[in-house]
């Protein structure tokens, strides 16, 4: 398989060094040229291996016949359209966690509105872009509902550090994905505010079954989100620093403002989750309340009094 990573962001370099392992990658970026000795500005101090051609032109990278999207999720639908017809005949992996707030999908639906001949798939997982690059140990779900496409792609994108478990629930995977962040955005404000490691306990364990029974209901079977792409990607993205959504959230806690420019998925994706409740009648109120506190209706003590003041339940 000859890969290409569209996206030269942190996870597309960082993809795209650890599959070097494998043999030659072309990462496309749309801004190479403000590139500096082979180095992503958004990933600092990792140098491109000589095995990754860079390029700031995207038909270079179409000649791949696999085609890694690594973009953030509201980028995805408008890089796709800009693209010249002959997708239909590739291998499509997007790894891009969210759900389009247009379409109210998530990415394996776009790739194929796009190329609807094309079985896209999804990898997604517990994994920050500095550690892949550095070439840490990692395990990430590798979803395709095509079996033979998704053993092939198993095959060709896992590395000797980078290890990938296969699923053909390619809706759980990536909702999987997308979701955790909106809980982590929770957890961040939790601690930020000072509520403590029991309330974002309380806050993992909710967001958990908020995800899945959003997930289950659009489709997804409940064993993907207990596995890497849901409950593996919450426990890492709630609980480190290193994760963005988790920062942002410490932020918003602690009334601190946070870099605009930082890629934060769960901000949006709180919204369309809590725009699909609404449409399905599927109680989602954790993502609710991050919608909210992100658009700046909601303060984090009125949040933690509204999550609090819900009619008591059966767990
Ligand atoms: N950074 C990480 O540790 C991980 C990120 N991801 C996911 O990967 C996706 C991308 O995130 P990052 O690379 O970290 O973000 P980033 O902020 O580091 O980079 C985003 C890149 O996308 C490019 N981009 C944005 N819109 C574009 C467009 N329309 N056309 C072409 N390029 C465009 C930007 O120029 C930038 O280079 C997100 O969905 C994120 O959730 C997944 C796992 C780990
Ligand atoms: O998805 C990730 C880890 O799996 C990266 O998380 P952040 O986007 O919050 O940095």
């Amino acid at each position: 398989m000859k890969v290409a990573v569209l996206g030269g962001g942190a996870f597309g370099t960082a993809l795209a060094v650890s599959l070097a392992a494998n043999g030659p990658v072309t990462l496309w970026a749309r801004n190479a040229g403000a590139w500096r000795d082979r180095t992503c500005p958004k990933l600092e101090g990792v140098t491109l291996p000589g095995r990754v051609t860079l390029t700031g032109d995207v038909a270079e990278a179409l000649t791949a016949d696999t085609l890694l999207f690594a973009l953030p999720m509201q980028s995805l639908a408008g890089l796709l359209d800009g693209l010249p017809e002959g997708l239909e005949g590739k291998a499509l992996v997007a790894c891009c966690k969210g759900i389009d707030l247009t379409r109210l999908t998530g990415p394996a639906a776009i790739l194929a509105e796009r190329a609807p001949a094309a079985m896209p798939a999804i990898l997604t997982g517990p994994s920050f872009a500095a550690d892949i690059a550095r070439g840490l140990p990692t395990a990430l779900t590798l979803a395709c509902a095509d079996e033979a496409m998704g053993k092939a792609l198993q095959q060709a994108l896992s590395t000797p550090a980078l290890r990938l478990y296969r699923s053909r629930d390619v809706i759980g995977a990536e909702l999987g994905g997308a979701l955790k962040n909106v809980v982590a955005i929770a957890c961040g404000a939790c601690i930020g505010a000072g509520l403590g490691d029991s309330a974002r306990a309380a806050l993992m364990t909710r967001g958990f079954a908020e995800m899945t029974r959003l997930a289950v209901h659009l489709g997804a079977e409940p064993e993907t989100l207990a596995g890497l792409s849901g409950l593996g990607d919450l426990t890492l993205t709630c609980t480190s620093d290193l994760s963005r959504n988790y920062r942002f959230g410490l932020a918003l806690g602690r009334g601190e403002a946070f870099d605009a420019g930082t890629t934060v998925e769960g901000a949006a994706t709180a919204q369309a989750a809590e725009a699909l409740g609404r449409r399905d009648g599927i109680p989602l109120p954790i993502c609710g309340t991050v919608s909210r506190l992100t658009e700046g209706t909601l303060t984090v003590p009125e949040a933690m009094d509204q999550l609090l003041a819900r009619p008591l339940k059966e767990e």
